[in-house]
């Protein structure tokens, strides 16, 4: 099933480190409404949730902190080594973001919606959306990002990079691609180009 709301979907995408947020920050500069898996993918783990208690049953309770919380790091250090855990993982967080997002999208009138997903072209996440834009990187810079954002080490961002689609499969699957290997100011023109695209893509989905 396609996006099964109204609203025109854009899927934002791109490997770990790329750039989605930054690139997210300014579609909502410009008032477009921004919902991003990522931040569905914490809140079905607050404590108290379901989804919390899943991943102790699971991981065991080594992955809570002394204040109940996930402790995000530890599970990070297991996921990335372990495919297996992975596909845990994503089998018990995957459903329940989901429904998260739909349930997001359910509340918001706009001309059109950005979608950040992480693993769109990896998962079923892609028929939520009408059109895929990949933030792309060279592999390179996505390490030195990861490397210096996160104080991790080289093994460890090669790690979440090879657990993720590689980067002409992503391209492959893009109907808009925004290429974030310069500077953060040469953002700013892109994304006002892809905003006035969207939005004549909604118009012509939603007329009137
Ligand atoms: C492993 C977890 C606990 C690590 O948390 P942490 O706060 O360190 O990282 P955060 O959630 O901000 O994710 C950072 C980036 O890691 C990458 N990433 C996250 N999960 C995955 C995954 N299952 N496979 C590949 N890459 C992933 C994405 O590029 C993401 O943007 C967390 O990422 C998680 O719960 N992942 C499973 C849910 C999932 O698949 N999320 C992706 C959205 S669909
Ligand atoms: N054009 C750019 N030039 C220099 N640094 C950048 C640029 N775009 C993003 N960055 C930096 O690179 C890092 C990764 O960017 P960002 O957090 O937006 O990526 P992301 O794709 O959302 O990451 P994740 O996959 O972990 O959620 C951040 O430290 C950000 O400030």
């Amino acid at each position: 099933m396609r996006n099964p709301t109204s609203l025109y979907i854009v899927g934002l995408t791109g490997g770990v480190a790329s750039g989605k947020s930054t690139v997210a920050e300014l579609f909502a500069e410009l008032g477009v409404p921004v919902l991003d898996a990522d931040v569905a993918a914490r809140e079905v783990v607050e404590p108290g949730t379901a989804g919390l208690a899943r991943l102790v049953d699971t991981f065991g309770a080594t992955i809570i902190d002394k204040h109940g919380r996930l402790d995000r790091r530890s599970l990070r250090n297991v996921v990335f080594q372990d495919q297996t855990a992975r596909q845990q993982l994503e089998a018990i967080l995957h459903p329940l973001i989901r429904q998260r997002l739909l349930d997001q999208l359910d509340q918001i009138q706009a001309a059109y919606v950005i979608l950040v997903v992480p693993l769109l072209v990896e998962s079923d996440f892609s028929k939520l959306v009408d059109r895929i834009l990949v933030i792309d990187v060279p592999v390179e810079t996505q390490r030195s990002r990861l490397m210096q954002r996160d104080a991790c080490d080289r093994t460890q961002a090669d790690a979440i990079i090879a657990s993720q689609t590689e980067r002409q499969r992503r391209l492959d699957a893009a109907n808009d691609v925004l290429e974030n290997s310069a500077g953060p100011n040469e953002l700013k023109p892109k994304v006002e180009a892809l905003h006035r695209h969207y939005l004549s893509l909604a118009a012509e989905r939603n007329p009137g």
